[in-house]
């Protein structure tokens, strides 16, 4: 690497759980946290989108954070860079915001400190950071993805061609993870447990043999968090019964909401869209598709 080399980084946003998949399943979405990384004297990051115009300008930024902190864990002590930045993925509604900034400061460790790690790697110390596998592993996979932390381990498989559209409806306010993480219970049943993971690998199931009516089925029924949280929002029920009855097969809290995701079949998304967005006129609503590609590192030479 030469002093003018300049990356750019690029990592998808990402929903989890699909209703019943807490903290194990997730799907990469068309929607992209940008980085264009230089070395500098010292750090800087400028954000270009409104969304990230409040975050610190130095090295207190979470990015940097994570890339200072991915390169110490390999006694590497990292350059100081001056990033650009650039997000499509709104904050705190369940879009996998962190999620991606987490793998965008792992990629920037890993390219700038010459760590040379492997996605098993990646995925393992960002899991470590994010708590659960499922936003992490699409942003770096792409694609649907399972997992399963435990262990100080993450095992995951990710899976493409999958033939649906995405629609997210996202309301104004903010939901932070924290905060949503805290409603639910502490622990669950023998009896709820069991019928909480047989949903979950009815509803996966379901996906890959592309049984639509039997994947949307599952993800209603969950009792992992759902329940607990759709009282947070309150427009839930609401979303839900107008997807439905607009062709979406099945409908959950992306992530830890406050978004509302729906699915439908492929060449459906953009007629759901309008349709939803006529109902909803004051949140966003936004035809999405599966990114397969999951984060990308691009080496742009400057002369
Ligand atoms: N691009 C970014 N740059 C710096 N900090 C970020 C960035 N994206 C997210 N964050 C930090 O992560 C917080 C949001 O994380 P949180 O886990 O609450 O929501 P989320 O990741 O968007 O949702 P979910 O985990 O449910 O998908 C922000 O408030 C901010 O502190
Ligand atoms: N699986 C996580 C995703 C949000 O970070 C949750 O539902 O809390």
């Amino acid at each position: 690497m030469t002093l003018k080399d300049r990356f750019v980084i690029k990592v998808p946003a990402s929903t989890a759980n699909l209703g019943p998949g807490f903290d194990s399943i997730g799907l990469a979405l068309d929607l992209y946290l940008t980085l264009e990384v230089e070395k500098n004297d010292k750090w800087e990051c400028f954000s270009l989108s409104e969304e990230l115009k409040d975050l610190p300008t130095n090295e207190e930024h979470f990015i940097c954070q994570v890339a200072i902190k991915t390169a110490a864990t390999y006694s590497v002590e990292l350059p100081p860079c001056k990033i650009n930045i650039n997000s499509d993925i709104p904050l705190a509604r369940g879009l996998g915001s962190s999620a991606a900034a987490i793998i965008a400061g792992i990629e920037l460790a890993d390219v700038v400190g010459g760590l040379s790690l492997t996605k098993e790697e990646k995925l393992l110390l960002a899991t470590k950071m994010e708590g659960h596998p499922d936003n992490v592993g699409a942003s770096l996979y792409g694609g649907l993805v399972v997992g399963c932390y435990q262990q100080n381990e993450v095992d995951m498989l990710s899976f493409t061609n999958l033939p649906i559209e995405i629609v997210v409806v996202i309301p104004q306010e903010i939901l932070l993870t924290k905060e949503s993480r805290d409603v639910l219970p502490a622990a669950y049943s023998r009896r709820d447990a069991v019928q909480a993971s047989s949903t979950a690998n009815l509803m996966i199931a379901a996906l890959l043999s592309q049984n639509w009516s039997l994947a949307g089925k599952m993800m209603e029924q969950d009792i992992f968090h759902q329940p607990y949280r759709k009282p947070l929002i309150h427009s839930f029920h609401d979303i839900e019964k107008t997807a439905k009855s607009n062709g979406a097969f099945g409908v959950a809290l992306s992530g830890a909401g406050p978004t509302v995701i729906c699915f439908t079949e492929k060449g459906n998304g953009r007629q759901l869209s309008l349709d939803l967005q006529a109902v909803f006129l004051e949140m966003t609503v936004k035809p999405l598709h599966i990114d397969y590609f999951g984060s990308k590192v691009k080496v742009v030479e400057v002369y």
